[in-house]
């Protein structure tokens, strides 16, 4: 007897299930050692996917290979079904593929809105830069910068200079320029936006946490794809549809939060602890 799904019987509307994000078999080698072994893993559209793991388990090596600074020994990088493995990390940008950095990434000494300008212009003017003279802001990239602003609340702070802001503040204007950078680019959008967000709470005070946690789950309500590394078990467990769990670059487990909590293997890899 044939079984059929209830999708290919056409009982329910099909419905596409690419994923947003998919690695497969991804794995980077580096004198000799092996820093990612064959990770396997899709992030569904909308999803949000933190990785979590202890120190040295091969997290920011993870994100470089997605990003495409540091290219794979092996394996694949797909953006909702289209190979980026061979595509530089400018060209994945215009895939819908933003990432922000674990040390921050502002310039001190332009505005908080100049950061956010600067980072529309230069996604819409292309990685070689357009002819106009550097610096130049069209009212598209101020548009959307000042939209992206407004959706990190720092519209109050565009006038200041980027360098004065708090260590919260300048997290926040990390998001801003993500955001400025991937809502200049109306192809990305409709694609549907994968953030990389690596340690969004680093370095934070602790009051400043919950207006971050708060913000990026606005902007993964917005319809964002994000995948999240993050020590921070209290934001992880309060944002993440699913976390995977990496281990001496090694997929450990993959899983809803209150599976991957109860998991022997996933406590012993953090030997003993607190998840
Ligand atoms: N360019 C490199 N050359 C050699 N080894 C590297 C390189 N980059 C990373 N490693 C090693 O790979 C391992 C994983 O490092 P990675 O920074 O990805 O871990 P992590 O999970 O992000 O750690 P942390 O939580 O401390 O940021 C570490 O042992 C690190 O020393």
């Amino acid at each position: 007897m044939e079984l059929r799904t209830a999708e290919a019987r056409g009982t329910v509307p099909a419905r596409d299930v690419r994923p947003a994000l998919a690695l497969a078999g991804l794995g980077w080698r580096v004198g000799g050692r092996t820093v990612l072994d064959e990770v396997t893993l899709e992030v569904g559209p909308g999803e949000l996917l933190a990785v979590i793991g202890p120190n040295g388990a091969g997290k920011t090596s993870l994100f470089n290979l997605i990003s495409g600074l540091t290219r794979p020994s092996g394996g694949r990088i797909l953006v909702h079904g289209r190979d980026v493995t061979a595509l530089p990390a400018h060209r994945r940008v215009r895939a819908g593929l933003g990432r922000t950095f674990q040390t921050s990434s502002v310039l001190p000494g332009l505005t908080v809105a100049e950061n956010a300008q600067l980072a529309a212009q230069a996604a819409l003017s292309g990685p070689y830069g357009s002819l106009k003279p550097w610096g130049w802001i069209g009212p598209k990239a101020r548009a959307t910068a000042a939209d992206a602003l407004a959706r990190t609340r720092l519209d109050a702070d565009a006038a200041r200079r980027a360098g004065s802001l708090s260590h919260g503040g300048k997290r926040k204007l990390e998001l801003a320029i993500l955001l400025a950078g991937q809502g200049a680019r109306p192809e990305s959008a409709a694609a549907g936006q994968v953030l990389l967000l690596d340690e969004p709470m680093a370095g934070m005070a602790v009051e400043e946490v919950p207006e971050l946690t708060a913000l990026i789950r606005e902007i993964h309500a917005g319809g964002a794809t994000i995948l999240m590394v993050e020590h921070h078990m209290e934001v992880v467990l309060g944002l993440a549809e699913r976390i995977a769990v990496l281990h001496h670059g090694a997929l450990l487990a993959c899983d809803v939060p209150e599976a991957i909590t109860e998991n022997a293997v996933v406590r012993e890899a953090y030997l003993g602890e607190p998840l």
